[in-house]
């Protein structure tokens, strides 16, 4: 396509999720909930044509030299299947948010005053190649009363064009528009510069990728976003750790999934417990042959394992979604404050401690979205939360914070009812 082209195509994808958008914000949880059963019982029918379709994209990605996490991340195994069918089936258990009318409150002029939850209207989506977020992105934004634009990862777009279809096969089944869920069909970057700049077809984007994507959407997008960034996560491993907590914690933090963005990329060790706790974490890292890069004082105590380098302050930046780790030395909860503070995202950091006053500290102090005492940064996930599916993680402050599901889809509305009654 030419960049005329996509400019029209998009234009015309703008203008049927405008349309959709409105009928989608009147449609019943009944037709809803229909549509999301469907796509699911579709997903499982449709299984050995999605590996396929997958197949494909994971071919083509092997030969373009993708990274062994990111294939982890495009591939969508039996057991992704099935996650994306329950989650479907999760989303129709969870309360529909739209139409609720709280705080309804009378004021002494006689009118009342409430407010309503209303979806955000089209939500264009720019995520990475996984489909999975294809089919919760879609069930979120149905549930919720929005229409979405889907732009995934471009090492993804068969898969995604498959489950796309059956995702309109259950809208169409429901009697709900089929174009309230499009994906964008082409891979071309232009058609993500013509989505962020439709305020008059797109009311929000959300952009979940990391420091290429968010360079470009800071200087041209003209829709408000909710962004969904880079997380470089830290674990704090203070000297009144349990020890056997820290390394469950420390290990899992890292070697769960090294692709996610709520992977540990940092680990700051209390200088009073490290030489008991970092040669036993070395020997778990071993068994996965993470590279550690350590400051000197780490390097010291670790010397001797095989895979170990110096870390620079370009590590503390450095989000490697990768079997690498930088590890640091700091004398207090106060100094790993400071330093999360100062190179983290904002996305998740944990503290592991038995000390009470500490480990509130550390929820005060650390400005991240998610902040944890005593568990792995890899639970910073809307299924874990219980929020049933999550759009991503926001590591912006207005709006959404954190995993992000059902409610941080829509808004609030002010209603008034009055009994003709004038303003003096
Ligand atoms: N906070 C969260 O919830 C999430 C955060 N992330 C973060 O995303 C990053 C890793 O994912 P990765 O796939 O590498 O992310 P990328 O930023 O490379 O890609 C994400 C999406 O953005 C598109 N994109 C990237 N750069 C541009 C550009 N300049 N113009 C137009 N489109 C662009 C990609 O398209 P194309 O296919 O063409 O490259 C893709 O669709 C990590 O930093 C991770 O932490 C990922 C998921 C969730
Ligand atoms: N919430 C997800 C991680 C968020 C996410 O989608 O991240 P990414 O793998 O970077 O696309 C999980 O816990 O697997």
């Amino acid at each position: 396509m030419s960049n005329m082209d996509i400019k029209h195509y998009m234009n015309e994808v703008g203008q049927r999720a405008r349309k959709a958008s409105r009928a989608m914000a009147k449609a019943d949880t009944g037709a809803k909930n229909r549509a999301l059963l469907l796509i699911a019982v579709a997903i499982r029918r449709d299984a050995d044509t999605l590996r396929a379709a997958n197949q494909r994209d994971l071919e083509t990605a092997r030969g373009n030299g993708l990274a062994p996490a990111m294939l982890d991340r495009l591939t969508l195994s039996d057991k992704a299947i099935a996650t994306m069918a329950e989650g479907l089936e999760q989303i129709v258990s969870l309360p529909d948010p739209i139409g609720e009318v709280s705080n309804m409150k009378y004021r002494p002029t006689g009118i009342q005053v409430g407010q309503m939850r209303v979806p955000l209207g089209v939500i264009g989506i720019i995520y990475e190649a996984r489909p999975n977020v294809t089919v919760d992105a879609a069930g979120l934004c149905i549930k919720s009363g929005n229409s979405t634009i889907l732009r995934g990862g471009s090492e993804a777009i068969h898969c995604n064009q498959a489950l796309a279809k059956l995702v309109k096969e259950g809208l169409a089944g429901a009697g709900l528009p089929e174009d309230a869920v499009q994906i964008v069909e082409t891979t071309d970057r232009a058609a993500v510069g013509e989505l962020i700049t439709m305020p008059q077809y797109v009311d929000v984007i959300v952009p979940r990728g990391g420091k290429g994507l968010i360079e470009r959407l800071m200087k041209e997008s003209k829709v408000p976003m909710i962004k969904h960034l880079d997380g470089i996560c830290h674990v704090y491993i203070d000297d009144k750790a349990d020890i056997e907590k820290a390394l469950k914690i420390a290990f899992n933090a890292k070697c769960h999934r090294y692709g996610t963005c709520n992977t540990m990329e940092t680990l700051l060790v209390a200088r009073g417990i490290a030489p008991q706790v970092l040669p036993k974490l070395a020997e778990l890292y071993g068994t996965k042959e993470v590279e550690l890069r350590g400051d000197d004082e780490a390097r010291r105590i670790l010397a001797g394992y095989p895979h170990l380098a110096a870390a620079t302050e370009e590590d503390w930046r450095t989000e490697y979604l990768a079997a690498i780790l930088a590890v640091k030395i700091v004398e207090d909860v106060t100094e790993a404050i400071d330093h999360i503070n100062a190179f983290s995202s904002q996305h998740t950091d944990a503290i592991v401690t038995e000390d009470y006053s500490r480990a509130m500290r550390f929820l005060r102090e650390v400005d991240s979205a998610s902040v944890m005492v005593n568990a792995s940064t890899r639970f910073a996930d809307g299924f874990e939360y219980g929020l049933g599916a999550e759009i991503g993680i926001s590591n912006d402050k207005l709006h959404a914070r954190g995993p992000v599901g059902l409610e941080g889809l829509t808004s609030l509305k002010y209603v008034v009812f009055g009994h003709g009654e004038v303003r003096e």
